[in-house]
This record gives C-alpha cells, sequence and structure tokens, in this order.
C-alpha cells in the first residue's frame, strides 16, 4: 500500500484556536503550531496557546504530538521616530529581546505536560552573523531555563526567487491581498510600481475582518484615521512590501534559493545550536502562489501545480528542486539538525515528497490544510488566509502514506485539461496511493471511476462483523437516500454510523449490485413488515418490559 518507513516523519500544522487544533490531530498532524496565519510567522497570544495546549492534550491521537509556536519572523527592534522613520536598536537589545520572546512562548505552552515543545524562531532579514548571534542567544537561554531545557529550537528562513516575485507582484489580486493584510508601505506617486491605495481601500479590513470602506473611497485623511496610512505618509500612493534579497544579508549571491543560501542557513543554524530548521516561504510569495517546492520540470516529480490555477487564471508554481530539497536534508543530518520544510505545501507535493525523499523529518502545512469555513448562524466565511479554517480531512492528505496519507486535489483542478493524463502518471509511478477531491468546504469525494484513475483501492475486508456493517449501512443509504456507498451520504454525516465513517468512506460498496443478495425468506419477512407498516394497521409491539 505504500512505503514501509522506519522513521519518525512528522507533519506541523499551524492553527490558530482550539478546534483547529483538534481537527489537526484528528486529521494525523505531529506538530500542532500556535500562528496568525496573517503573516507566515504571525505572532499569537500566549493565553490563546495555552488554549490551544489544553485542546491539543484532551484529544485523541494515536502517536506523540508536539507543540510549537513561533517569536514572529522579524527579530529585529525600530526606535519610532516623529517623522514615521525607525532607527535599529542595538545587537544586545534585539538578541535579548528575542530571548525573552522565547522564554515566554515555552512557558505558554505548558512544559509540565507539554514536556518537548518547540520554539520557531523567525530570522527573515538578518545578516548571517546577527542571525546567529539572535539564534545562540535564545538555545543558550532556553537550555539554562528551569524546566524549558527539554525545549527544541528551530530556526526558520524564508526561500525566495526574486525574478518570479517579479513577475507577479503588480497583479491586481496579489496587490488586493497584500493590502488586506497590510503588507505595504507609503511610497512617492513616481515610484517604480507605486499605487494609490485609495482605489483598493474595499481591500482593507478592520480588527473583525470586515471591510473598513466597502462602498466608498477614502481620502488621504480617512486612509490616516483608521491606521492604514501613517501620519507623515505624503498623499495615499503606497508600494506592497518586498522580500529581503539573500544577497544583502550574505546568504547567496543569486535571486533565487539555491544551494548556496541552503547551506548558509543551514551551517548558522547548527553553529548556534539549534536542533532544527524549516526554510519556509513569506507571506508575499505565498500570496503570489509561489510555494516552497517546485514541481516543474523535474523527471521524477509530475507538475500538478500547473492545473492548479486560482480564480484568475494564475498557476501555482515554487522555488526549490527536488535535487535541492534532497541537499537541504542530508545537510541537515550531517550537522545533526531536523529537516522542515514549509511553504504553501499541497497535497499532490507532500504526498510526492515523502515518497521521493524519504529522510525528510517534517514538511508543515496552513494554506493546503484550510477550506471554506461553514457557520450555522453566519453561513459561509470569507475566502481569506485569516478566514479558512483546518479541516482534518485536507490535514491527511499531507500526512506521510505510513501515516495513512492520501491525496487531495482541489475540485477546480480536475477541470484542467491534461489533470487525468497526468494523475494518471502521478498514480502510476506510486502504487496503491488513494485519491480525494476536496470540495470548497474541505469535504472529500472519489474521483469519478467514468472519467479517470477510478475509485481508490479498496482493501479486503478484515471481518465478518466489519462486512456486515458494510453490508446494513449500505442497506440503509438505499432506502434512505437512494444510493449506496460513499462518497455523498457518508460525508455528509447522514450516515448512520458516524463514528465508522472513515472505514465506511473506504470499504462501502458503491453500487446496490454490490450488495449482496438478501435471502428469499429474509426478503419476504422484511416486504410484509415494510407494507404493513405503509398501510400504518398494524400496531407497533409494546416496548419490553413496558407497561
Ligand atoms: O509555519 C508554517 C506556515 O504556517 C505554513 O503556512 P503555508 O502552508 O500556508 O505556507
Amino acid at each position: 500500500m505504500h512505503t514501509t518507513i522506519d522513521a519518525d516523519r512528522r507533519l506541523l500544522v499551524s492553527v490558530f484556536g482550539p478546534q483547529e487544533a483538534r481537527e489537526a490531530v484528528l486529521g494525523g498532524a505531529r506538530i500542532i503550531d500556535s500562528e496568525d496565519p496573517r503573516s507566515a510567522l504571525g505572532t499569537i497570544k500566549p493565553r490563546r496557546i495555552m488554549d490551544i495546549a489544553d485542546a491539543v492534550l484532551a484529544v485523541r491521537r494515536d502517536l506523540p504530538v508536539q507543540l510549537s509556536t513561533n517569536i514572529g519572523e522579524d527579530q529585529l527592534l525600530h526606535r519610532r521616530a516623529g517623522n514615521g522613520l525607525a532607527i535599529a536598536k542595538s545587537p544586545y537589545e534585539t538578541a535579548g529581546k528575542a530571548a525573552q520572546a522565547a522564554l515566554g512562548v515555552a512557558v505558554s505552552m505548558g512544559n509540565q505536560v507539554h514536556p518537548c515543545p518547540i520554539v520557531k524562531v523567525g530570522l527573515d532579514g538578518m545578516g548571517v552573523d546577527r542571525l546567529t548571534d539572535v539564534l545562540g542567544e535564545i538555545t543558550a537561554t532556553l537550555r539554562r531555563a528551569d524546566g524549558l531545557g527539554r525545549t527544541r529550537v528551530m530556526s526558520v528562513l524564508f526561500g525566495q526567487d526574486l525574478d518570479l516575485w517579479d513577475t507577479r507582484k503588480t497583479l491586481p489580486q496579489v496587490r488586493r491581498a497584500l493590502v488586506g493584510l497590510r503588507e505595504y508601505d507609503p511610497a512617492a506617486p513616481d515610484t517604480p510600481n507605486a499605487f494609490d491605495l485609495a482605489d483598493l481601500a474595499d481591500a482593507l479590513l478592520d480588527d473583525d475582518g470586515r471591510p473598513l470602506f466597502p462602498d466608498r473611497r477614502p481620502d488621504e485623511a480617512g486612509l490616516k484615521a483608521c491606521g492604514a496610512l501613517p501620519a507623515a505618509a505624503r498623499g495615499t500612493h503606497i508600494t506592497v512590501n518586498e522580500p529581503f534579497p539573500h544577497a544583502d544579508y550574505g546568504l547567496s549571491r543569486h535571486r533565487r534559493t539555491d544551494v548556496e543560501a541552503i547551506r548558509a542557513m543551514v551551517e548558522a543554524s547548527a553553529v548556534a545550536g539549534a536542533d532544527a530548521i524549516m526554510i519556509d516561504t513569506s507571506i508575499l510569495f505565498k500570496v503570489a502562489r509561489i510555494g516552497l517546492i517546485s514541481t516543474a520540470g523535474s523527471d521524477e516529480l509530475v507538475d500538478l501545480d500547473a492545473h492548479d490555477t486560482d480564480a484568475h487564471g494564475l498557476s501555482r508554481t515554487g522555488i526549490l528542486s527536488l535535487e535541492e530539497i534532497r541537499f537541504f536534508v542530508d545537510l541537515c543530518h550531517a550537522r545533526g539538525l531536523e529537516a522542515n520544510l514549509a511553504g504553501s505545501v499541497q497535497s499532490h507535493q507532500a504526498q510526492q515528497i515523502w515518497r521521493l525523499v524519504p529522510d525528510l523529518d517534517q514538511l508543515s502545512a496552513r494554506g493546503g490544510v484550510v477550506a471554506l469555513a461553514r457557520d450555522p448562524l453566519h453561513g459561509t466565511g470569507a475566502a481569506t488566509r485569516h478566514d479558512r479554517v483546518v479541516r482534518r480531512a485536507l490535514v491527511a492528505g499531507i500526512i506521510p502514506p505510513e501515516q495513512g496519507g492520501y491525496l487531495v486535489v482541489p475540485e477546480r483542478m480536475t477541470r484542467s485539461p491534461k489533470f487525468r493524463t497526468d494523475l494518471n502518471d502521478l498514480l502510476a509511478r506510486h502504487a496503491g496511493l488513494e485519491v480525494r477531491v476536496a470540495d470548497r468546504y474541505g469535504a472529500l469525494s472519489v474521483v469519478d471511476a467514468s472519467e479517470g484513475p477510478g475509485p481508490p483501492p479498496r482493501g479486503p475486508i478484515a471481518s465478518a462483523r466489519s462486512r456486515l456493517l458494510c453490508t446494513r449501512v449500505a442497506r440503509a443509504l438505499l432506502v434512505t437516500e437512494g444510493t449506496v456507498g460513499p462518497p455523498e451520504a457518508v460525508r455528509h454525516r447522514r450516515c448512520p454510523r458516524p463514528r465508522a465513517q472513515p472505514f465506511l468512506l473506504r470499504h462501502l460498496p458503491t453500487r446496490p449490485d454490490q450488495l449482496p443478495p438478501i435471502s428469499a425468506p429474509r426478503a419476504a419477512r422484511r416486504k410484509a413488515v415494510c407494507s404493513r407498516r405503509v398501510g400504518g394497521s398494524v400496531p407497533r409491539p409494546a416496548p419490553r418490559g413496558g407497561a
């Protein structure tokens, strides 16, 4: 069915509350990461970390689960001047504040009941010496702190491809999303790629996620009054934030994260005493649909990214090749570090990477495991990164195969020309990989057998009792829903045996003619009972022991 891996490979899922934490654990996540999804390493309040830690403690799991929390992606502190400019504080203060934050989040995760939590340290926009200094201060501090000595430290650095970014940063949907996330700075109107914030003001949201200017174009004073522009801004023009180029920080001479940059990141993390390193992407790249893993141009990876386009036709693309990923993992292990890959990781990438890079320790995900929220009072939630919610069925699409991972493809991908051909190619390369199609809400169905590779293989049903359960449930569904097996009735929770839902999704017959025949005397009895009930003439027997 799947590769036999004698390892402890883990999926990290970033969550923003206890319900998401429960979904993540039930989906098979092994590291529950507290994070505000508004940015790549969004700072989360300690009390919310505590809520998540409690939720993780209370939920059923088959394998051990760790916690993690970040201390933000930018450790540099600045002193604000009255004119809106900022001056960097001293290296001593930067490292000191970062170590204080690390102590705070480590304690918030509850070291008594979660003894090996992970502190993620964002190190974007820092030179190699400075980031080594900050990371070293954090690891040394945590090792000495009472009760926190087993805390694991994970450095987090961002991959980049600046040429790719330049082709996408001016797209209207990218600008709009970045305005919504306040990822911009004031600029003079003649600055390259500057645009008027007032033109996209309907994308500005208040603290509760509601549009600040749903139906009117604000002026400069209005934008300043709501904090969308600083008081010192002159005019309403802005540019979206730019990534920090590796070349400016001594990581690589090139415009793309390559072997040289990977080497600098890993060596600095090892020197500073970290336990693990994650390469992620910044929120700029996530919004521009540039993930960390590139499936294009590879002999070994099938490029399903090419079919994953947004509503504007923008396809998903990536940064690191398979060879660079293998180099990263090998170098990490040579330096005694665990290797973690993040950055818009999708199910089709994960299911290939777990198989092709068996030594990889961890993958991380948020965007690939969230879907539109359904709220019985307020209906469907917004489609922003912050409003989408973690779904356990999608989490299971990114866990390793030996833990039950399957391939999830978004419904819209299946409409892409040649998708079926590429999917069949992928399935031919990885025998036993099961496929599910996800709708906008993260509900799964099997691939339509008439159009493509057919439903996932069904393993033999182990016991006579399980076979009987399948038959009974299928017959009940036939009566109530007019159909038998998965996906419709079972996945929409009309399943008569909800606790057996995962088993039934796998094994339920899909057509009535697959059901075993009912014996003749039993069929006659059933017919008689049905006709009497329809006629309503036969009173039901009194309950046993009743009056
Ligand atoms: O810490 C990891 C990030 O939250 C991953 O988020 P992403 O999958 O949306 O890139």
